[in-house]
């Protein structure tokens, strides 16, 4: 073969370019992938370890806020003390899951199955699993008279879960009612010691949407999807003034619900040893409030402010339709395959 004189590459013909060649070549086919593989796993670890480059995809999406443009027109996103509404298109979830990260909070999430209830706690606990916290440390709590019957479940669940054994009820108004004390209990020997924040929920209940960081605060209430546009003389208040729970004609700010409230372990402890501290002595004197629990609820918040407040889209109900306001339905709230013994 006559070699090209003019050419850069007739050298790799010549015999002592040849070791050197076949170590390129085995270089090309191992250690290449090797060191592709090292590269990904070193990168990887340093987006996890470093927040700052981890986040650079949405940081570079993200639009600086607007000061002359409110995130949304149509409904009130700050309460008159101050306390945000969250509705969809008011928060950055990336922001907030930033410093939940970085401080690593422990989040609960109790919900009752006394009785036939735990019918849904399959649907609601998997539907959790799903939406809740996504990413969030979340560790359940099932209160339920039949621990048997909640294990026999077959849960498709890959958190933590506790079972708190409580009595069975007389009828549905005792087991809405002991909600409270169960939790106030709770918190005194367990939560205190497992977790920052606890979500309490009701069963029928069943995530569509995710439902994240963005609802985490000191002391948070839902506002009840029936009545977030009335006017406060058709708010379902106790208006008697013998109940604890006696709200008086020209009070009332919002008529939140009873099924989705949380907070700071130590706020929801206050929360429901009150709550339950009145149901007890409208008990002792012959008097049940008019909406259970809810009422004693909506009179506590009345005088202990929610610091944040949930928009009625984290406890929406497919019966109410579809109104233009509501532009995420996060749950389904109150489809149960029984009746409700009331
Ligand atoms: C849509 C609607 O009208 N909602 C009202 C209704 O809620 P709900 O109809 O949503 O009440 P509900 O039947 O879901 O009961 C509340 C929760 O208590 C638990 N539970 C209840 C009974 C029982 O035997 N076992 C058991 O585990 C369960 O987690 C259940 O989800 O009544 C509540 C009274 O607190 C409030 O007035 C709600 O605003
Ligand atoms: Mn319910």
């Amino acid at each position: 073969m006559i070699p090209c004189t003019n050419c850069i590459y007739s050298n790799i013909n010549r015999p002592e370019y040849k070791p050197r060649m076949k170590m390129f070549k085995d270089f090309s086919k191992t250690h290449v992938s090797f060191l592709t593989f090292i590269l990904g796993t070193m990168t990887g670890f340093l987006i996890s370890k470093w927040p700052e480059v981890g986040s650079l995809s949405w940081r570079t999406d993200y639009n600086k806020p607007d000061i002359a443009k409110a995130p949304r027109s149509d409904v009130m996103i700050l309460t008159p003390w101050l306390a945000p509404i969250v509705w969809e298109g008011t928060f950055n979830h990336d922001i907030l899951m930033e410093e939940y990260q970085r401080n690593s909070y422990r989040i609960g999430l109790i919900v009752p199955a006394v009785g036939k209830y735990i019918k849904l706690l399959k649907k609601f606990l998997e539907s959790a699993e799903r939406y809740f916290m996504k990413g969030g440390m979340v560790k359940y709590y099932v209160s339920t008279d039949r621990p048997d019957e909640v294990k026999a479940l077959n849960l498709d669940i890959k958190r933590p879960m506790k079972i708190i054994k409580v009595p069975e009820y007389s009828d549905w108004h005792q087991a809405v009612m002991g909600r409270m004390e169960v939790i106030k209990n709770q918190t005194e020997l367990l939560f205190h010691k497992e977790l920052d924040y606890l979500a309490c929920l009701d069963t029928d209940i069943v995530m569509l949407n995710p439902i994240g960081v963005e609802i985490l605060g000191e002391m948070v209430g839902a506002l009840h999807p029936g009545y977030y546009h009335s006017p406060r003389k058709d708010l379902p208040y106790e208006r008697r003034p013998i109940s604890q729970a006696f709200i008086p004609e020209d009070e009332g700010d919002f008529y939140y619900q009873s099924n989705f409230f949380l907070g700071t372990v130590p706020r929801i402890y206050q929360l429901t040893k009150a709550c339950n501290e009145n149901i007890m002595k409208d008990r002792a004197n012959g008097i049940h409030a008019k909406v259970d629990e809810e009422s004693h609820l909506n009179k506590y918040f009345l005088y202990n402010k929610p610091t944040k407040v949930l928009s009625p889209e984290y406890i929406w109900s497919n019966s109410l339709g579809s109104p233009k306001d509501i532009k995420i339905k996060r749950v389904n709230h109150g489809d149960k395959p029984f009746k409700k013994d009331t």
